[in-house]
């Protein structure tokens, strides 16, 4: 059977390969950003060895190993192909203009129906995490689009469904703890730590094990994070898990230190801001693309310094999609909701709109980088996993833009054009 043509993710790889080919050679130093902003070449080690292979090749690669007896090469394939949108189906919400990404096709809508349905009963009766006055909210967020539109890869609804409960439970959290669901940045270590322990667990004496163990019970977002962390360590391997507690912990911290400016009222530099953003951030959500997709990226792989560069500029690029769609919702927000427009215009001195369209040149400027260096990684480690990884983080990328641009009960544009 003839394999399919390359996905959007891939010749997107394919071309930014080509690009990678054509311009100066990037090294594998740490990120050095020069005056422009531009994220420029890094500078330090050797430089890498000459230009890689051309996008053809490239594209041969990302579409994996193909032929006779090859099959077993994938762990999983997807049960059917998504859903084509129907011609003239208007999608909801238009593109922030001038901003860098890819449409995705519509979200497989039986696929969205069941995955919604499932995970509305998960939260309001296996956990309590979504009281009655909440469910206009709960279903206004669409978690079953956002899901599917994410893992396009997902062999089966079950493994889609330990993405949904945990975007859920990482949202719980993010409102009872911090946001408008009697959120306060007082006292919010403390309560992100106990959190924290229901991925990460304690391990202590029998007497007080038990009251710990009940602690779990006795919160919306600790019963979420427990039950859906539950459900992720059936399905993930050790090292699947012990990464997506790292990528949590890393959440939590960036959560504190927006809580610390938000107690002083302080406004941060635009690169403290971009520092907080890159631990405040949706890393943990495409960071499991593999366990969602029925596969590993081996821990070797994962931790090595190309890799970790790539995952840290996607879920940037992710985050700032976040602020450019949730802007006017924060600015209508009580009180000051930092964001990457707002920080800009307050610490740069420029009018809002001047403030907003910089972010979006910076959100660009990140994407570009994203999609050079994960084509450079992919043709310097062709090894399956790693492509099908890269080619899972690129489509959470531009399912999460996805999700954002057509969420129009949560978010709309300022009117700056
Ligand atoms: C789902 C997940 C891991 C979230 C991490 C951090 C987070 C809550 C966001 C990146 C969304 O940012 P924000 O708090 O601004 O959310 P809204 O703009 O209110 O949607
Ligand atoms: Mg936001």
């Amino acid at each position: 059977m003839p394999e399919p043509g390359p996905s959007p993710s891939q010749s997107r790889l394919a071309d930014a390969m080509a690009r990678v080919g054509a311009r100066t050679r990037l090294t594998h130093s740490e990120p050095h950003s020069d005056t422009t902003g531009d994220l420029a070449p890094r500078h330090g080690e050797e430089s890498r060895a000459a230009a890689g292979p051309d996008a053809s090749a490239l594209e041969r690669i990302l579409r994996g190993p193909s032929g006779v007896g090859t099959t077993g090469l994938y762990l999983t394939r997807r049960e059917e192909p998504p859903a084509p949108r129907e011609p003239g189906t208007p999608t909801e919400g238009v593109p922030v203009p001038g901003l860098y990404h890819h449409p995705v096709p519509e979200p497989d809508p039986v696929r969205v129906e069941e995955i919604s349905h499932r995970i509305k009963r998960w939260a309001v009766d296996e956990v309590q995490a979504c009281p009655p006055e909440w469910e206009d909210q709960f279903d206004g967020f669409s978690v079953g689009r956002y899901m599917v539109a994410c893992h396009p890869d997902s062999p089966t609804v079950d493994r889609l469904m330990i993405a949904t409960r945990l975007m859920v439970a990482e949202n719980a959290l993010d409102d009872c703890y911090c946001e408008d669901h009697g959120g306060s940045p007082v006292g919010l270590g403390s309560r992100l730590l106990l959190a924290h322990t229901a991925l990460d667990p304690l391990f202590t004496t029998r007497e007080y094990e038990r009251p710990w163990a009940e602690s779990l019970r006795s919160d919306a977002p600790r019963r979420a994070y427990r039950s859906a962390m539950e459900y992720f360590v059936q399905q993930a391997t050790p090292s699947q898990a012990d990464r997506y507690r790292h990528d949590m912990a890393r959440l939590h911290l960036g959560y504190l230190a927006e809580a610390a400016w938000a107690e002083a009222d302080h406004v941060p530099e635009v690169w403290e801001y971009l520092a907080m953003r890159q631990f405040n951030n949706f890393r943990p959500c495409p960071t499991i693309t593999d366990t969602v997709g029925g596969y590993e990226l081996p821990a070797d792989l994962h931790a090595r310094p190309e890799m970790q560069r790539v995952i840290a500029l996607a879920s940037n690029a992710t985050t700032i999609v976040n602020d450019l769609y949730s802007y006017t919702k924060e600015l209508d927000s009580p009180g000051r909701h930092l964001n990457l427009p707002v920080v800009i215009t307050e610490r740069e001195g420029v009018p809002d709109r001047d403030g907003y369209l910089k972010a979006v040149e910076i959100h660009n400027d990140l994407m570009h980088a994203f999609e050079s260096e994960a084509a450079a990684l992919a043709a310097a480690c062709p090894v399956p996993s790693v492509l099908r990884f890269l080619r899972g983080v690129a489509a959470w990328v531009d399912g999460n833009h996805y999700w954002h641009q057509t969420n129009t009960y949560r978010y709309s544009l300022p009117d700056f054009w």
